[in-house]
């Protein structure tokens, strides 16, 4: 889309989620530099009204930031001119029994900005396109039904003359699918599935894995009979766009149930890196992380599109840092596999990922027996598997310097004991199959996270800062060498983006698990986050659960943090005073 592509490069604005179409996260900016960052001091705050947990981040468009809400999904215009006035409010009417069928926290990913209009993607799938300057709606299309379990909690990814969305609900055995509509119009374009027949999946001929043809019905060969019909692969996660290769990049989630004995085969498409034509749907390549998952590895995280020198020439490489506790580099035009390594000692699940194009296995996690949830097509009760079902990184996108050539990751360094159970499918009922409960990595530092440099050339931890808890907080990088994240407990932190030094935190008012945005006004960088403890981490404060087994297992493993917050909804805004 020509207006993304353009206020995309103007530093001055944050248009997107991800910061710009390769999801970076890197902002130009620099007035913020790590010698004069322990200066910054709040220079202004606002209470959303919603008290659960807030991810994403606001927008920041002209003189007009917009901020969006947790469940309700309320949409605020605020006037930077004003002090933050409200210019208008659009508060959606949807019924509140979406609430029990979102897995993980009534959660939502924020706005995106295209074309004069504000997109707002809604708990119950209503996808609505808001004009900018008025909040008037201009058209809304509905993408699910929650009665099937079908939620969201995903931003859109406008891409030229469409509008791409996800959906939500591999914990109720959707079918889950990428949607695009017509950006002007709401109408659908396009529609892919991530599991089922290849005019589902749009997959043709020329699709490939690993440099080769994956061949006809490429999913239905990897299911039982009709089991691809509840199979999740649920897109709920980040998307990106090289408007060079005119291709869109995004993963998909676990397959449905989380009882491994209950889908027999590698289940494909989940757990899957994909790249599609952006104007047809049809997909170039993929590649498959985690055949056959035992671990509820969801493959949703963002793919940062970087250009990399690897092996004395420059690559147009992806970057994923998925759920299972590899970082992978591939080349996005090719979908070649570069790197596969470990971004976290502790991932004990496999050993490594087969990088022998020779070999029979090649591109798949070798799996250790023990750390198998499923064994001899009998399901067992694993204890000590490393890392937990919300993985050695969840939703909380990393960040990619181009001066320093490093990824910023925020991760969890949390382990699981899983025992499957057989569930039946019922429509709009969970169809999880397995009971959990989580802990910090054993042996370590005793806390739940890290915050790590990356080098995705070689697969190699640059530094990494331990943290008490998972940090469930989107990373920003910036031109002033400064890297920015949130913590669970509430701070924001500033950190040297060459050795990880602590350079400046601040205890907002309540644990943060959105994603930090800078932008300029008057000619004055700011930088902003919103606080509001929750998501599958924090879900025990957010949903005042207390039986450590709910949660999907995160209760207990969290129950710590309501030492150290409370449920809250704001936003704080950063400035150097003058
Ligand atoms: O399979 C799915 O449909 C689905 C959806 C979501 C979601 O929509 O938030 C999460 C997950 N899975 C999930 O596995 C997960 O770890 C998770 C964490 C969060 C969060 O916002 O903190 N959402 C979700």
């Amino acid at each position: 889309n020509d207006s993304v592509l353009k206020l995309t490069q103007d530093p001055n604005q944050w248009v997107l989620q991800t910061g710009d179409y390769a999801n970076t996260r890197h902002s130009k900016l620099k007035q913020i530099t790590t010698d004069n960052v322990n200066k910054l001091q709040v220079s202004w705050t606002f209470s959303t009204g919603v008290l659960r947990g807030h991810e994403g981040s606001p927008l920041v468009v002209g003189d007009i930031m917009y901020v969006h809400t947790p469940f309700p999904n309320i949409v605020y215009a605020l006037d930077l001119n004003n002090e933050g006035k409200i210019i208008w409010k659009y508060e959606p009417k949807q019924d509140p029994t979406v609430i029990p069928v979102m897995c993980c926290d009534t959660v939502n990913r924020g706005l995106a900005y295209a074309d004069g209009k504000v997109f707002l993607h809604q708990a119950d799938t209503k996808v609505v396109a808001l004009d900018a300057k008025t909040g008037k709606v201009a058209w809304s299309v509905v993408n699910g039904d929650p009665k099937k379990g079908e939620t969201n909690t995903a931003t859109v990814m406008p891409v030229k003359d469409k509008v791409l969305v996800g959906i939500s609900g591999g914990e109720f055995g959707v079918q889950c699918h990428v949607t695009a509509y017509d950006i002007n119009t709401g109408k659908q374009a396009w529609r892919a599935y991530s599991v089922g027949p290849d005019s589902q999946i749009l997959f043709d001929e020329k699709t490939t894995a690993l440099g080769k043809p994956v061949g006809k019905d490429s999913s239905l060969a990897t299911w039982q009979g009709d089991q691809w019909k509840t199979g999740g692969g649920c897109t709920w996660g980040w998307y990106s766009y090289d408007p060079q290769l005119n291709l869109i990049y995004y993963g998909s989630g676990n397959p449905s149930t989380w009882n491994p004995k209950q889908r027999p085969g590698d289940n494909k498409w989940s757990m899957t890196i994909f790249a599609r034509d952006a104007d047809t749907g049809v997909a170039k390549w993929v590649y498959q992380m985690t055949p056959h998952d035992q671990w509820d590895f969801d493959g949703i995280n963002e793919m940062i599109l970087a250009d990399q020198q690897i092996g004395g020439q420059t690559r147009p490489t992806l970057v994923h840092f998925d759920r299972n506790g590899f970082g992978y580099t591939l080349d996005r035009k090719t979908g070649e596999l570069l790197v596969a390594e470990k971004f976290d000692p502790a991932v004990n699940w496999a050993t490594k990922v087969d990088m022998d194009k020779n070999s029979p296995t090649y591109g798949r996690p070798l799996v250790v027996d023990k750390y198998s949830t499923e064994k001899n097509g009998e399901d067992v009760n694993t204890t000590g598997i490393c890392p937990a079902a919300l993985g050695t990184k969840d939703q909380q996108p990393a960040a990619f310097s181009p001066d320093t050539g490093l990824f910023y990751v925020p991760t969890n360094h949390v382990c699981m004991d899983y025992e499957p159970f057989r569930v039946s499918y019922t429509p709009g009922q969970p169809y999880v199959g397995a009971t959990l409960s989580m802990f910090p990595a054993p042996g370590s530092h005793g806390g739940m996270g890290n915050f790590i440099a990356w080098d995705a050339k070689q697969g190699k931890i640059v530094w990494s800062n331990p943290e008490q808890f998972s940090v469930w907080s989107g990373a920003l990088s910036t031109a002033g060498g400064v890297v920015f994240y949130g913590t669970l407990e509430g701070y924001l932190k500033a950190v040297d983006a060459k050795t990880g030094k602590e350079l400046y935190k601040f205890k907002t008012p309540s644990g943060i698990i959105g994603n930090v945005m800078t932008y300029t006004h008057k000619g004055k960088q700011y930088v902003a986050v919103l606080s509001g403890v929750g998501g599958w981490a924090g879900i025990g404060l957010a949903a005042g659960l207390t039986d450590p087994n709910a949660g999907l297992g995160a209760v207990g493993g969290y129950a710590a943090l309501s030492n150290y917050t409370a449920l809250g909804g704001q936003l704080t805004v950063f400035a150097i005073p003058q």
